[in-house]
Parts: C-alpha cells; sequence; structure tokens
C-alpha cells in the first residue's frame, strides 16, 4: 500500500516507556475504510502500538502519515481534530460524571451538540442518563465510552480490547454495534488476542511478536 491510499500509516516504529523498547520498527498501513485488527498475545505490543497512533506516547524513531500527512511531531489533541480516536478500556469516561454529562461534553467539544445518536446506538444509555459513569457496570461504562467516540465523529476509530472483562452476550452486542460504525465507511482499528470475533470483522490482520509484525494478510490467510 502506497502512503497516498493509507489512512494511517506507520514506518520504522520504534516506542517503549523508559528505558524499554516495546515497538522494535514496525510497520503497518491501515487501509482506510475497512476493519484492522491487531492481534496478538498479553504485552505483544497492541495497546503501544494504539498510544503511538493516537499520539498518547512518541515515536523514538519512525514516521507516522495520515492520509498522507506527516503527523509523528502532531499532538494528542490535534490528531482527535483529524479524527483519531482512541477507546483505550473501560476507565476511558469521568467517573464522577453522569451519562449525560459525559456525552454531552464530548458532543459539545466536536461542534454537534446533540446526543441522541449516542443513545440511538445504546439504548441502555438512555435509561442511565442521570447516574454516575463511574457507578455503571463494566460494559455499560465501555458503552459510553464507545458511544462518546462516535459523537466525536472519528475517522478512525481505535479500540483496545473490546471484549475484555464482558459477558460473551455484551462483548457480541459491542462487536456488532462496532460491525454496524465500519460499515458506515468509519476506519476501524481493532487490538485483541486472537478472538473469533475481532478475525470475524476484519478486513486485514495484523499479527505482533514482541513488538514486531509476525503476520500481515486477510482474516482467510491468517486462519490458514
Ligand atoms: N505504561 C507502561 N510503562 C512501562 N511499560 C509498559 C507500559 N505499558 C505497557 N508496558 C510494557 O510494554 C509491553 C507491551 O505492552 P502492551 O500493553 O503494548 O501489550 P499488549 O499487546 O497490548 O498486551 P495486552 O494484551 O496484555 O494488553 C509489555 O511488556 C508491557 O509490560
Amino acid at each position: 500500500m502506497t502512503t497516498a491510499t493509507a489512512e494511517l500509516e506507520l514506518t520504522g516504529a520504534r516506542a517503549g516507556y523508559g528505558t524499554v523498547e516495546v515497538l522494535h520498527g514496525l510497520d503497518l498501513a491501515i487501509p482506510p475504510g475497512k476493519v484492522t485488527a491487531l492481534l496478538g498475545v498479553n504485552g505483544a505490543g497492541k495497546s503501544t502500538t494504539l498510544r503511538v497512533l493516537a499520539g498518547l506516547i512518541p515515536l523514538r524513531s519512525g514516521s507516522l502519515t495520515w492520509r498522507g500527512e506527516d503527523i509523528t511531531k502532531v499532538s494528542t489533541v490535534d490528531r482527535a481534530r483529524r479524527g483519531l480516536m482512541l477507546v483505550p478500556d473501560e476507565r476511558a469516561v469521568f467517573a464522577t460524571l453522569s451519562v449525560r454529562d459525559n456525552l454531552q461534553i464530548i458532543a459539545e467539544a466536536s461542534g454537534h451538540p446533540d446526543i441522541t445518536p449516542a443513545l440511538e446506538s445504546f439504548p441502555r444509555l438512555r435509561e442511565r442518563l442521570t447516574q454516575r459513569a463511574g457507578s455503571m457496570s463494566g460494559g455499560e461504562r465501555r458503552m459510553l465510552a464507545l458511544a462518546r467516540a462516535l459523537l466525536a465523529r472519528p475517522s478512525v476509530l481505535m479500540v483496545d480490547e473490546l471484549s475484555l472483562g464482558l459477558s460473551p452476550k455484551v462483548a457480541a452486542d459491542l462487536f456488532g454495534w462496532l460491525a454496524t460504525v465500519a460499515s458506515s465507511g468509519t476506519t476501524v482499528v481493532l487490538a485483541d488476542q486472537y478472538t473469533e470475533q475481532a478475525l470475524a470483522m476484519a478486513d486485514l490482520v495484523y499479527v505482533l511478536h514482541r513488538g514486531e509484525r509476525s503476520f500481515a494478510g486477510g482474516p482467510e490467510e491468517f486462519r490458514a
């Protein structure tokens, strides 16, 4: 894939924490309007890769482009303005605020103050509008975090371990919701363990192993 056609292109990415390097020269090309799954065991570097894409940790070397524009040095906030949204985990909500305020803040910041689309996607949130986000179940908080990301009208929605800690039923519902978002043309990047649900919705699969890419291809090729 050339730079011109990739939504995001990471080249020779090295990144880590303190003295530890976690990504050792990773190359990824995320195609627009498709679902890309980053798979790997615990500690492979999936979350670190998403943090690099969102700008939460800097690249030590290498580069990142978004739609051909070099955004290697662009801040997290300015990446969010370009629509790069990371849903890290269930803690990614304001625990002391109500569900309504959690949604309203993001909706207003994105210039589209109507929270109705989020409530239509997740009717359960409508029943809990006045509840403090911190008192909701893990699955409900995950819904809230996803709903907030949706209200920001992402160009790229990055989701870290969607099913972590959720019942199979709730996880299936959330994967179903994500498939709908993807089918509307939003680029989706999903980091997960080797789950069937992630594979089932992926157009492209990258496998990370100890901070390096050990596979790139379609889900059928991966299964084979
Ligand atoms: N904030 C941090 N500070 C120091 N080391 C970290 C930090 N976050 C992750 N690491 C280390 O970086 C390596 C990669 O972690 P990362 O979370 O990216 O892997 P992962 O593939 O997402 O794993 P998991 O599936 O367990 O979330 C691990 O060795 C981890 O201990």
